[in-house]
């Protein structure tokens, strides 16, 4: 999570809200929807074809005091853009006052050079909406108008609760700024398990797809390899659940979804990064070998 430096005097880490937050629109005089000219990383770029519109670069999954670093390593996809290395190179171009935190996903405006946006909730919403007439989905609707109430809640409840809520409990640095956090990942876990057990399926709302299943998957898909030890969010896995288990593993099978996880990188980021953060969880940068119920050994 961005800006996880900030710490109070009683030992919780502060997380900021993302700070670029333009919209590409269409209409819009400076950012509307356009074919090669925006460039990032996300899941939505894939279940929406939009991989020949919006350029892709991956970074390395070892992060320094430093940042996210580009690198053509194995699974990593450089800066074509600018040939940084770092980054935090694209947020100072962006804004030279700029000071963090320096996190991923970014979108990025090839022409004007400028960062459009580094909230991955609303690029989501962006590639969802803007880009269908590039798109190889376009009936994908990730966000549908009858269900955007209960959309709205739940995201809020899996954000606080799950999302957020695991980088509290694991970046906390003392017992009291630990506890309640890794408590209510566990209450959350439970709310959602009992909540998916009543629903019709195969997903959340419903048999279509949206946009809090993708984003309950990519923070459950790390919950049991990661969250569980080195967030210490260890009051239930996602094993121990059974109805959360088998949407996991229906959502990963779902189109080209499975091939925008790479674990290998989840893992070695969590676990091995030498940024002051990570490296005051794991100091041994010892990886662990499961890879949890879905992706097995
Ligand atoms: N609000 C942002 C947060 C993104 C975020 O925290 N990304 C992490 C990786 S999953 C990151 O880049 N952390 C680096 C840092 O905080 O320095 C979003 O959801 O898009």
């Amino acid at each position: 999570m961005g800006g996880a430096d900030d710490v109070t005097k009683k030992g919780e880490v502060i997380l900021k809200d993302s700070q670029f937050r333009n919209f590409v629109k269409k209409g819009d005089a400076e950012f509307p929807p356009e074919k090669n000219r925006y460039h990032l990383t996300l899941i939505v770029r894939n279940l929406k074809g939009l991989e020949d519109v919006v350029g892709l670069s991956i970074v390395h999954y070892l992060m320094s005091d430093d940042g996210w670093e580009f690198s053509d390593a194995p699974g990593c996809i450089p800066d074509t853009v600018n040939n940084f290395k770092f980054i935090r190179e694209l947020y100072h171009q962006s804004d030279p006052n700029y000071s963090g935190p320096f996190s991923v996903p970014v979108l990025y405006d090839t022409k004007t050079k400028k960062i459009v946006n580094n909230e991955s909730s609303e690029i989501v919403r962006m590639f969802n909406s803007e880009f269908n007439e590039f798109s190889t989905s376009p009936e994908l609707d990730l966000y549908p108008e009858a269900l955007r109430s209960q959309i709205d809640e739940w995201n809020e409840v899996i954000n606080n609760g799950i999302s957020n809520g695991v980088y509290k409990a694991g970046l906390a640095l003392t017992q009291d700024a630990y506890e309640p956090s890794a408590k209510l990942v566990y209450e959350t876990m439970l709310k959602v398990e009992d909540f998916v057990a009543k629903v019709p399926g195969p997903f959340l709302f419903g048999e279509a797809l949206t946009e809090t299943d993708i984003r309950l998957f990519t923070t459950l898909i790390r919950h049991d390899p990661v969250y569980y030890f080195h967030f210490k969010c260890n009051l239930t896995a996602v094993k121990d659940l059974p109805n959360l288990s088998l949407w996991l593993k229906r959502v990963y099978d779902h189109g080209e979804i499975k091939d925008t996880v790479n674990m290998d990188h989840i893992k070695k980021f969590y676990y091995s990064s030498t940024s002051k953060t990570h490296l005051q969880v794991n100091p041994t940068g010892v990886v662990p070998l499961y890879n949890g119920p879905i992706i097995g050994k």
